[in-house]
Parts: structure tokens; sequence; C-alpha cells
């Protein structure tokens, strides 16, 4: 399981504490409420690895001089929502997650096109050596909304670790897992405080979200 969006330490030792794979963290996105520096980013990284909890860089087209603070930082993978420039592709010296944002299909007559664009992103992904797993995201990343999972049962997503992440909680994954059967779950609004202005992550849901996935 993957938690999202740490910004303290205090974060990180909620994934030490309850058990988590990999610990993300939000970088040059300024937009994003959990963006951090590279510095502050640094030492969550620490913390992480030295539990051997694998530090993933949250990016949002990434540029080349971005990648190389990311890989100085010691981050263990990079997730990449947006664009991956060719540039940045043969620079990279870390598996990168790549990201895939499915837009909100409420239109009935744009489904199929929505999906074939996913197909389209994930076909060329898996293509890719570096690409280690592909994440699967509702349109917004970090929105907490999900996206429809019956959508994307066709994907065959058999080369690459199959990530899957937007707006899932303690009381939906269950059900996430049951219809997708994805390798790893993300998650982060799913656990954060009902109150938007305490920044951080919240122990119980952490807690709760943790013992779901493991029961
Ligand atoms: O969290 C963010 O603000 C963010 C910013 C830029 C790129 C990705 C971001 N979040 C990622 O979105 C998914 C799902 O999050 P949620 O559970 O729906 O809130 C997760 O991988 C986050 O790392």
């Amino acid at each position: 399981m993957k938690i999202c969006g740490l910004t303290s330490e205090a974060d990180a030792g909620l994934l030490i504490k309850y058990g988590a794979d990999y610990g993300g963290v939000v970088v040059f996105y300024p937009k994003s409420k959990r963006d951090v520096t590279i510095k502050e980013a640094k030492i969550i990284v620490d913390i992480l690895k030295k539990s051997d909890i694998k530090a993933v860089a949250v990016t949002v087209s990434p540029t080349v001089e971005q990648l190389y603070k990311i890989q100085e930082a010691g981050f263990d993978y990079i997730q990449i929502h947006g664009t991956l420039e060719k540039a940045v592709y043969e620079a990279d010296t870390i598996p990168i997650i790549r990201a895939v944002n499915i837009s909100d299909n409420n239109n009935a007559d744009k489904t199929d096109d929505i999906i074939n664009t996913v197909k389209e992103q994930v076909e060329k992904s898996q293509k890719l050596d570096k690409v280690a797993g592909i994440l699967l995201d509702a349109g917004v990343p970090g929105s907490g909304k999900t996206f429809d999972w019956n959508s994307i049962k066709e994907l065959e997503i058999t080369e690459k670790k199959l990530f899957l992440a937007g707006g899932l909680n303690s009381g939906n994954v269950a059900a996430a897992v049951k219809c997708v059967q994805p390798d790893v779950v993300d998650i982060s609004s799913g656990v954060e405080y009902e109150d938007v202005l305490i920044k951080g992550k919240d122990e119980s849901k952490v807690k709760a979200f943790i013992n779901a996935v493991n029961n």
C-alpha cells in the first residue's frame, strides 16, 4: 500500500508505525496544498528509507532540472502525472510510476473516447523499460474523487505493477480491490483530517485504512 502527500516527519512516522510499502511526497507542484520543498522532502525520504519504505516523488510534468534534484534527494521512485518529456525519460535513473488520470465520464457520449485515450496511454507506458508501475487515478490528482472502476476492467496491465488511486478510503478500499485487483492501493485525501485547516495525516484514518487493506 502507498500513502501519499506526506508533508512532515510526523506523517512519515505514521507509515512506520502502521506499516506501508510506499510513501509519496509532492514536489515541484505549488498548486498542491501538499507540496513541500526538496529540502523538506529529503528529511521525509531519509526517515522512510531507514524503515525500508519506498520513497516516491509525486510530480506533474517534471523538467530535467527537477528530476536531477529528485534523484539527488534519494527518492526510490518518481511518480509522473501530466507529460513525460523524452529528455526527462532519457535522463531518468530511478523507476517511474506513470500516472494516468481518468477524466470524469458523466457524459455518456464521451465514455468510449476517454477509455480509448486511457488504453493508449497505458499501452505506451507498458512499452517503456523504466516504467515500473502504472497508476490509475481520477481526473484531478489528489482531489479525493473516485472514478468508475468498472471502466478499466478491460485494461490489460500485465508487464507492470498496477497502482490504484483516486478517492480511496477505509470504507471503499475493499470494494475497489475486489473490482480492480491492483498490486498496490494508493491514498492521500482519504487519510486527512475532515477539517481542511489541519495539515497532515490523521492517525486514526491511517490506522483504519491499513486495517481495511490488511483484513
Ligand atoms: O496530492 C496532490 O496534491 C497531488 C498533486 C500532484 C500530483 C498528484 C497528487 N496526488 C496524487 O493523487 C493520487 C490520489 O489521491 P487521493 O487519494 O484521491 O487524494 C495519489 O497518488 C496522490 O499521490
